[in-house]
């Protein structure tokens, strides 16, 4: 038996006015099929009641616990790009920003920017006070930092004031250590330099001339040093593989040992080659016992308040499960469809509100649920769970939980 976690980022929503949300408005008949003919449920990656980032929900989904083994978002998104994080690096997700003179942040995210890649060889391979600065972007506006050289430490503050209108934060230390100093100064001095190299690059001066925001400032957050984490396929004894478009959930699969499988064109947008990761996964099943593949679109678009765009991006996941459940066959493979957390509409960001979830395979056992949405599979034969429970109940019905007791 194989197994599948489909993973739609950012899924679940909140009602609107006139109670709908995307997930239950889109037309959506295959989700629908697979809650009729599966086990339905809600589901919480972490707990009932905590917001999580994608990085900590992706590793308790995996079943990690992500108290234990996270140590921040840089070392993942860094992972995800081919950086190869060593002991002692201390690495950092970043946004590419825009601010005004006063670093003033007048948008987080560039307005989107793709063409990033020139911006960040400007910062790549620069040595401050002895510390070696590696910078990749990663999809569009995101980028990895990772600094290298002696005394570094990853308790240091966040740049990124995580809202428009306020000025982008000095970084400071966490604690009193004269590591923590160092790498919170030279956090600060990468910034200005940042400003001063990027503020009237050739490809600001383009986007100035259309109207468009710059990407003049760079915003480091979620320091951390490399993570230890025992290998998926050791954990499970499953050989497993990672299909996913965003530079964080190709760092955590890479991280926990999983293949990656690239796609032409997934790029972690709501434009992103649906389709295509369809395709590769159905292949990967004749290579693999376990693949995660994570769809983004919804999830930008909920952090957009773009209603009509994550309603749509849905739609499109929805033909992406037609044809998989065409090309898999139910005998052979289990099929978890869920999200990591909610991005409400409304929130512009993560919200704990649980997340549907069905589990579509033999011998489930089908309950009630006709629909996929946040309404109806918390009536299914799931319950509510937490991401947690979704490998040791798999494991089980592929018949590899070990006996607890005799
Ligand atoms: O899309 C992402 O990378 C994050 O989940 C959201 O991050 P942002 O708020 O920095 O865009
Ligand atoms: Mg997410």
């Amino acid at each position: 038996m194989k197994a599948v976690i489909f993973v739609i980022d950012g899924l679940g929503d909140r009602p609107n006015k006139e109670g709908n949300t995307p997930l239950k408005e889109a037309n959506t008949p295959t989700m629908d099929k697979i809650a009729k003919e599966g086990i339905c449920g809600i589901m919480n990656a972490i707990d009932i009641g905590v917001r999580p980032g994608s990085d900590t929900s992706h590793l308790a989904i995996l079943g990690y616990d992500p108290y234990e083994v996270y140590t921040g978002r840089g070392p993942f998104e860094a992972c995800g790009v081919g950086i190869e994080v060593k002991p002692g690096d201390v690495a950092f997700r970043c946004n590419f920003a825009t601010v005004d003179e006063n670093f003033v942040v007048l948008d987080r995210r560039a307005g989107r920017i793709r063409e990033t890649e020139a911006l960040a060889k400007e910062l790549d391979g620069l040595e401050i006070d002895g510390v070696k600065v590696i910078f990749k972007q990663s999809g569009g506006y995101r980028a990895a930092l990772v600094l290298r050289g002696e005394g570094l430490s990853d308790k240091v503050t966040d740049a990124d004031p995580k809202k428009e209108g306020r000025k982008v934060k000095t970084v400071e230390p966490l604690d009193d250590s004269e590591e923590a100093k160092r790498t919170a100064e030279i956090l600060n001095k990468l910034l200005k330099i940042a400003y001063e190299k990027l503020n009237n690059h050739p490809i600001n001066e383009e986007r100035r001339k259309k109207g468009l925001p710059v990407a003049n400032i760079i915003l480091p957050r979620g320091a951390g040093k490399v993570p230890y984490i025992q290998k998926f396929e050791e954990k499970y004894g499953l050989k497993g593989a990672c299909i996913a478009g965003t530079g964080l959930i190709k760092g955590i699969g890479k991280m926990v040992g999983l293949d990656l499988i690239e796609v032409e064109g997934a790029n972690g947008t709501p434009e992103t080659n649906f389709m295509g990761k369809a395709r590769a996964l159905v292949e990967a099943l004749e290579k693999y016992d376990f693949v995660l593949i994570n769809v983004k679109g919804a999830d930008e678009a909920g952090h957009d308040g773009d209603y009509e765009t994550k309603k749509k991006v849905i739609e499109k996941i929805d033909e992406m499960l037609k044809y998989i459940i065409e090309h898999i066959d139910k005998d052979d493979v289990y099929l978890v469809l869920t999200g990591d957390h909610s991005t409400p509409i409304e929130e512009k960001d993560h919200s704990a509100d649980p997340i549907p979830i069905v589990i579509w395979g033999r011998s489930v056992r089908t309950d009630d649920v006709e629909r996929f949405d946040e309404f109806s599979t918390y009536k299914g034969g799931l319950g509510w769970i937490k991401g947690k429970h979704i490998m040791p109940i798999l494991m089980d019905l592929m018949g590899l939980a070990k006996k607890y007791g005799a």
